[in-house]
Parts: structure tokens; C-alpha cells; sequence
């Protein structure tokens, strides 16, 4: 019999009607409670927070790693109830922090609250339960039947059950009526001991590119934060007539801030080489997103500027792939 360590941290899934609306109120013990009984495992439960994950912070993530760090050695699999706003962001967070395990981490949520009649959350919570059960390891979202790598989510959906989406990645498996099946067959394991690495300097600016951006806006963002991650358009082009927000980031780098460049597209990432206002910004130490999500940007950025602030180290360990979080084929592919 396998042994769990179920960790609560609120969000929807754990929600209730207060007087301003939703807002997480039951124990790991209430979640617990809604699962079903089984002898496939043996579930001990924690409550680690109660938050609506929209209050999410780094310093929360590093909360939720130490704790399974800290039990690593009792249990056989986590599950960690999250709410789904900021969670493909927490499982980004999570696959940096807690590198070469063994056991399946993983993280389910809901879109209605667990107590309601018609509710996602049940299934959700016993998928998670059951994935956390098999001989796999690394960090997992389960949501709606779905498996996928921690690095790989993105909440497409504010309401339907079928919330996330696994984005440049194929999904890890399907879970169906308890039953798991592999999609391109069960992820293969690094033999090791986990490592937990919790240092994080969460300095980072995420900027969005629109037409018309002030350049300006940087200099407000030097010395407040280290680093920025600019969403530009389509393969990754930066305007640099009329509103200049090229020779601004030159400036940036020159001061020493680390400027990385990703999509706004979700889909096949960053090609910076291909047009002349991507190939522009690329003469400059910039950080490639390749195909990687923003929320594993993020979450990365901050996870490497807290282990070193030397811009080339700090660009050789974000375009390196971790936890699958990038694929290193796709710009052979469409370069
Ligand atoms: N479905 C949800 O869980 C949304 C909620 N606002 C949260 O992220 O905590």
C-alpha cells in the first residue's frame, strides 16, 4: 500500500461562500473526506496554507517545497491542492526547486468548489491521488483527466472543467476512470537523491508588448527589479522606429539588468533569428525563451537569478532544458 501526503493550500477547490464571495475555507482534513476509500494507499494530510492562489507568492512556493522536501522520505507520493489561477506558475516553480526525485509530486485544483453538487473537484482530487500512486517522478498537474509536466501547463480556461492545457509538450498521460494510460510511455526516471534548491530572487518584471509602449517605461523598471521578461509579438521582433524600444534595451543590458525575450503566441515559441527586428535584438546578450511558457520563465528566471547574477551563466542555465520545460529541437526545426 502506497503512502500520501495530501498538502492543501486553498484556491477554489477548497472554497466556500463568504459574505464577499468565494473564499478557501476548509482543512486538508475537509478535502480529505471527499475522497474515496481505497486500499491503494494510505493518506496522511497537512493543511499548508488557505489562500486563493491569486495571493500566491515566491516565498509560498519555497514553503511548499520544504514541506515536501521535509517528507520526502515518509511518503511513496504528494498531492497538493492549489488553486488553478496561479498554479501552472506554482508547478513551474515546484520542478526547479525539487529536481532529481524519485516520486510523483502533484498538483490538482478545481473550478467549483468540492462541497458543490456538479464539481470538477472530486475527480480531480482522486486522479491526483491516483497518479501519485505510480512509479514516476517529477512534478504533475492533473486537471480534468489531464496529465501534464509541471514545466508544460497553462490555464487556457477561466471556467470549463477542461482548464488546462499541456503547450508545447505532449500530454504525459490520460486518466480515465481511475485508470492511467501513458501517452508516450511512462517518463523515465533519473536515478538520484532529491535536490532541494530553494534560492529564488523573485526580481523579475514581465513586460507585455503592445503598439504604442512608452520605451520610457523601462527606465522606471531599472533598479527596482534585475531582470525583465518582454512578451513580444509572434517569432520575437522588438520595434525600433518611432517608439525605440530597442536602443532601450541595449541600455538595460549595459546597466546590467538581464533582458529575456519570449512570445505572446502560445504555441511554437520564439524563432528571434528570423526577421531583421528580432535579429536586431539578438546582437545583444538577450535570453532566449525557445518554446517555453511564460509561467516557467518566470518561475525559472527567478529560480537562476537566485543562484547567480553573471548574465552569461544566468543565459546558459535558462536555455537549458530542465524538468522538460523546453524543447532544444525546435529551432533545428523551424530555424
Ligand atoms: N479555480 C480556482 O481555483 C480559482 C481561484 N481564484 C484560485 O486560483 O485560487
Amino acid at each position: 500500500m502506497k503512502r500520501l501526503l495530501l498538502l492543501t493550500t486553498g484556491g477554489t477547490i477548497a472554497s466556500i461562500e463568504g459574505k464577499d464571495g468565494l473564499a478557501p475555507g476548509m482543512t486538508a482534513a475537509d478535502l480529505f473526506n471527499y475522497l474515496p476509500h481505497t486500499r491503494d494507499y494510505h493518506m496522511e494530510y497537512q493543511t499548508l496554507m488557505n489562500i486563493d492562489s491569486t495571493n500566491m507568492q515566491p516565498e509560498l512556493w519555497v514553503q511548499i517545497a520544504e514541506t515536501i522536501a521535509n517528507n520526502y522520505d515518509h511518503y511513496d507520493g504528494f498531492v497538493v491542492t492549489h488553486g488553478t489561477d496561479t498554479m501552472a506558475y506554482t508547478s513551474a516553480a515546484l520542478s526547479y526547486m525539487l529536481q532529481n526525485g524519485t516520486k510523483p509530486i502533484v498538483i490538482t485544483g478545481s473550478q467549483v468548489p468540492i462541497h458543490y453538487d456538479k464539481t470538477d473537484a472530486k475527480k480531480n482530487i482522486a486522479d491526483a491521488a491516483r497518479l501519485a500512486c505510480e512509479a514516476i517522478a517529477g512534478v504533475y498537474v492533473v486537471f480534468d483527466g489531464r496529465v501534464i509536466q509541471g514545466t508544460r501547463a497553462v490555464k487556457m480556461r477561466t471556467k470549463s472543467y477542461d482548464a488546462f492545457e499541456s503547450i508545447n509538450h505532449p500530454y504525459v498521460a490520460f486518466i480515465d476512470r481511475g485508470e492511467v494510460r501513458y501517452h508516450q510511455g511512462v517518463p523515465s526516471m533519473e536515478k538520484g537523491e532529491l535536490k532541494l534548491d530553494t534560492s529564488l530572487c523573485p526580481d523579475v518584471f514581465l513586460l507585455k508588448l503592445y503598439p504604442g509602449m512608452k520605451p520610457e517605461l523601462l527606465d522606471r523598471i531599472k533598479g527596482l527589479y534585475q531582470s525583465v521578461i518582454i512578451e513580444s509579438y509572434g517569432n520575437g521582433g522588438i520595434p525600433f522606429e518611432k517608439r525605440d524600444l530597442l536602443s532601450k534595451i541595449k541600455e538595460l543590458i549595459d546597466s546590467g539588468m538581464v533582458v529575456a525575450i519570449t512570445t505572446q503566441c502560445l504555441e511554437e515559441g520564439e524563432d528571434l533569428f528570423l526577421y531583421e527586428v528580432g535579429r536586431k535584438v539578438a546582437q545583444n546578450l538577450i535570453i532566449l525563451s525557445r518554446d517555453m511558457n511564460t509561467e516557467a520563465m518566470v518561475a525559472k528566471l527567478m529560480w537562476t537569478l537566485g543562484k547567480t547574477k553573471d548574465l552569461q551563466e544566468v543565459k546558459r542555465i535558462m536555455e537549458t532544458p530542465i524538468a522538460h520545460d523546453l524543447s532544444l529541437e525546435h529551432q533545428k526545426e523551424s530555424g
